[in-house]
């Protein structure tokens, strides 16, 4: 592992024979291939993790944070951008041609949705048998024989050989994927959703057989999940990723029983309580997270943070009133990767007023009624100019200027030079199982996240 790695996002870093997969600062962008270049979509953008042998690691996080991209580039079925992924010591970022084809007999991805990924003019041999065949793996009648004791195996029967996928039911049809993946004996396998798609009756049946298999051939998992209840059963670790970052790693049960990032609290409140009468309010998060194009700076949950540290001297603001900044900022946002359709634009060049609403509107409708501190007022009136010339991104700077703090990457202990880079945040240690979470709430300055959001939610 390179020093820098370990600087830039140490997640682990302790050295452990356990460990078959080891990534560092990994990142995968998608370039969106124009001429120009763009600006590309940050789908995984810095994870550091290692896999231990024979576990299974979940990873959760809300739709288009990085959870598939992530398993896929593990797979090198996505060329990473950066970063490392070593399998028992070897970066299998640097193999291509026959080493790369040799590799991944080892590594194997189960999908979401078993209707799509199995090719229906196939029979179930043919497709189970497809991976022996790519890799040319004895005679054919020692392929077959192979296929049908997987059938065996997976709790189908070997008569279905000769059957096509159509003929089975949602659960046989994962199972089915499951026996193709697992054909060349690999060591470790991506879940991407394996049971999402499947009714709630056969959902056990299969996350039984996945732990059943696991036993039997020793093998480690990454699972990756929406359903929580599923995760906090299956996973013995459990990764919450956001905006293409991870926010929080460690032992399920704990992360669960006692999460210390406020994206995992938030994330977890929205489980609904078996207890009804347990006092816990819900935690609604603010709009909606950033477009992975454009994260902003600093942390990566900063826009949406309920336990966002505000700068000192506006400790005391009214909390209406924050929250009212805080709706501006995301409206400013919104119109700022608003892709405003070719109407919108002529209405604008003709001087008719543009679809998206005035800003002035938009600050009627927040401030209107409210008597607004007159230092706040001078720099809500410094912004609304720039937004009424349409500069979005300089209205937004004059108000992160102000009322930003070390979670959107201002660091008002220092001259803030105009290419001063955001200040990052970094793990911190948050249990004694090295459980790690990305807050600048840890820091002993400031108080911890759970302590703010009980103030504040419960
Ligand atoms: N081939 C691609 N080209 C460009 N952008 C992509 C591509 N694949 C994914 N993305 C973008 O990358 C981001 C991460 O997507 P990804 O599918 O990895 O997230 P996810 O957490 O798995 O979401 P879901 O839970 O909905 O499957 C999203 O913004 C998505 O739109």
């Amino acid at each position: 592992m390179s020093q820098d790695a370990l600087q830039t996002n140490a997640v682990e870093s302790t050295p452990d024979e356990d460990v078959m997969v080891s990534v560092r600062d990994l990142r995968t962008y998608y370039e969106d291939g124009g001429i120009f270049g763009g600006t590309p979509v940050k789908a995984v953008d810095g994870v550091s993790f290692d896999i231990k042998r024979g576990e299974t690691l979940g990873l959760v996080g809300e739709s288009g944070c990085g959870k598939t991209t992530l398993g896929r580039t593990l797979l090198q079925l996505e060329s990473a951008t950066g970063g490392e992924i070593r399998f028992d010591d070897v970066d299998i970022t640097e193999l291509s041609g026959s080493d790369l084809k040799e590799w991944r007999r080892n590594a194997q991805m189960v999908f979401q949705d078993p209707d799509s990924s199995l090719n229906d003019r196939m029979t179930i041999g043919e497709i189970v048998r497809e991976p022996l065949d790519v890799h040319d793996w004895k005679t054919p009648r020692e392929r077959r024989q192979r296929v049908k004791e997987l059938l065996d195996t997976v709790g189908l029967q070997r008569e279905h050989y000769y059957r096509y996928p159509h003929q089975f039911s949602g659960g046989q049809r994962q199972r089915i994927g499951i026996a193709r993946t697992l054909t060349l004996e690999p060591d470790f396998i991506v879940l991407d959703e394996p049971v999402s798609a499947l009714d709630v009756s056969v959902q056990a049946e299969v996350i039984n057989l996945l732990e059943e298999l696991q036993d039997e051939f020793d093998l480690t998992y990454l699972f990756i999940a929406h359903d929580l209840s599923v995760v906090r059963h299956i996973c013995d670790r459990v990764a919450v990723m956001y905006l293409g970052n991870i926010m929080e790693i460690g032992p399920t049960e704990e992360l669960f029983a006692d999460p210390a990032n406020p994206y995992t609290q938030s994330l977890l409140s929205a489980i609904p309580e078996p207890d009804p009468t347990a006092e816990k309010e819900r935690i609604t998060l603010q709009g909606t997270p950033p477009s992975p194009r454009y994260p902003p700076a600093g942390c990566p949950f900063s826009t949406r943070c309920p336990a966002r540290i505000r700068p000192p001297e506006y400790q005391d603001l009214d909390k209406e009133l924050w929250t009212k900044l805080d709706t501006l900022r995301e409206v400013l946002r919104e119109r700022e990767r608003a892709e405003r359709s070719i109407t919108d634009r002529i209405r604008e060049l003709l001087g008719k007023e543009s679809q998206i609403g005035t800003i002035d509107e938009v600050y009627d409708e927040l401030f209107g009624e409210y008597s607004v501190p007159s230092d706040v007022q001078s720099i809500l009136e410094e912004a609304a100019e720039h937004a009424r010339q349409d500069r979005e991104g300089e209205a937004l700077e004059v108000l992160r200027a102000e009322f930003g703090s070390i979670c959107e990457g201002v660091d008002r202990n220092r001259d803030e030079a105009d290419d001063a880079e955001p200040v990052q945040p970094e793990y911190h240690v948050v249990s004694s199982s090295d459980r790690r979470s990305l807050c600048h709430r840890h820091e002993s300055e400031y108080r911890d996240p759970g302590q703010v959001l009980d103030d504040r939610h419960r």
